[in-house]
């Protein structure tokens, strides 16, 4: 089983240098922005909707995409930009799922998605990592390092959710404020602290011990997060389906808790509600040995 990271923050953040070091660590890259290239490529049925939408000003004389000039008008008019959207979206969703299925079955994914948080995809994935510099900082470097018209990088700045919303959705923010060694060393910790232990902890259908064999305060806790992510207090049976639901899944994944099946095995998506008849609920920690089991009401 794949472990799906998802990877995010506002423009300029530095997702690329982020993801560009999971690369050398060993993780898959399936890059949206890239992705979202490829689908409006000369002669692709997605440039050629563009075309219908936006006129012959958006095409350039060599008839690929005019990106600065469609930017313009997108970044300026958000009805306009939810129709490029319309169009590009659905293309780049399925592009993707190609590159996720061609990926290793023990790979770690990095999903690096600029939208992530505006499009509401937590739920997607095992964990997500959100970089994080304060908007006035990302200006200053777009502007000084990229060389990008100070009022463009504002526009796309609105375009996107706020510093605060993105932080709200984060498992695990990358602070990017300081120098790029800083960088550095907080996705190495990143890779080996969370990434590496979580992608052992999914491949071993979690080692160890049976539930309850935390200590009691360790199991209280894990009850009590289950119950936080739930939103409503744990009778003795619980409805698998009520874990499925991706508010949940999310919000149990942001307490670093996993849903496996009965037997041990990693729950896979919105497959909680499988053929075992109980589902264990654990710690994505693998020095925590608290397990609940729920049985199927
Ligand atoms: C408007 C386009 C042609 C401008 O191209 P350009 O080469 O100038 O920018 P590029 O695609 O490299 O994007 C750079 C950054 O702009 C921001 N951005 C791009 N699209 C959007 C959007 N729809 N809303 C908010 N921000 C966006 C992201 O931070 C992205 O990393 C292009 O961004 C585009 O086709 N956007 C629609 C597809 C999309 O939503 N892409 C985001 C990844 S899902
Ligand atoms: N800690 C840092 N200190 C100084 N410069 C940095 C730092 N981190 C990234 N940068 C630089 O800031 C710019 C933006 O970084 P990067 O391209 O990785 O961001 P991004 O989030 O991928 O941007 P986009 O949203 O446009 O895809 C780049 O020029 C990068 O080299």
């Amino acid at each position: 089983m794949t472990l799906r990271v998802g990877l995010s923050g506002g423009i300029g953040s530095g997702k690329s240098t982020v993801s560009a070091q999971l690369a050398s660590l060993g993780a898959v890259v399936v890059d949206a922005d890239a992705v979202a290239r490829e689908v409006v490529g000369p002669g692709t049925p997605g440039l050629a909707q563009i075309a219908e939408r936006f006129g012959p000003d958006v095409i350039a004389a060599d008839g690929s995409l005019d990106r600065p000039a469609l930017g313009q008008v997108v970044f300026g008019d958000a009805q306009a930009r939810r129709d490029l959207e319309a169009i590009t979206h659905p293309l780049i969703r399925r592009r993707s799922q190609q590159l996720f299925e061609a990926a290793p079955d023990d790979a770690v994914v990095a999903h690096d998605v600029p939208l992530l948080v505006e499009l509401g995809m937590g739920a997607d994935y095992a964990l997500t990592v959100i970089v994080d510099v304060a908007e006035e900082e990302r200006l200053r470097r777009l502007v000084e390092l990229r060389g990008m018209d100070e009022q463009a990088a504002r526009s796309r700045i609105r375009a996107q959710a706020d510093d605060g919303q993105r932080r709200a959705a984060a498992d695990v923010l990358v602070d990017n404020s300081g120098t790029l060694d800083d960088l550095r060393r907080r996705v190495d910790d990143l890779w080996s602290g969370r990434i590496v232990p979580f992608r052992e902890h999914l491949a071993d259908g979690i080692p160890g011990s049976a539930p309850g064999a935390g200590s009691a305060g360790e199991d209280e806790r894990l009850r009590a997060r289950v119950e936080a992510a739930l939103g409503r207090p744990l009778g003795e049976d619980v409805d698998p389906g009520a874990l499925d639901e991706p508010g949940v899944r999310h919000g149990l994944r942001r307490r670093g808790l996993l849903v496996l099946t009965g037997d041990g095995q990693a729950a896979a998506e919105g497959r909680a509600s499988g053929a075992s008849d109980e589902v264990v609920i654990a710690s994505a920690d693998p020095a925590s040995a608290a397990r609940l089991r729920l049985g199927v009401g």
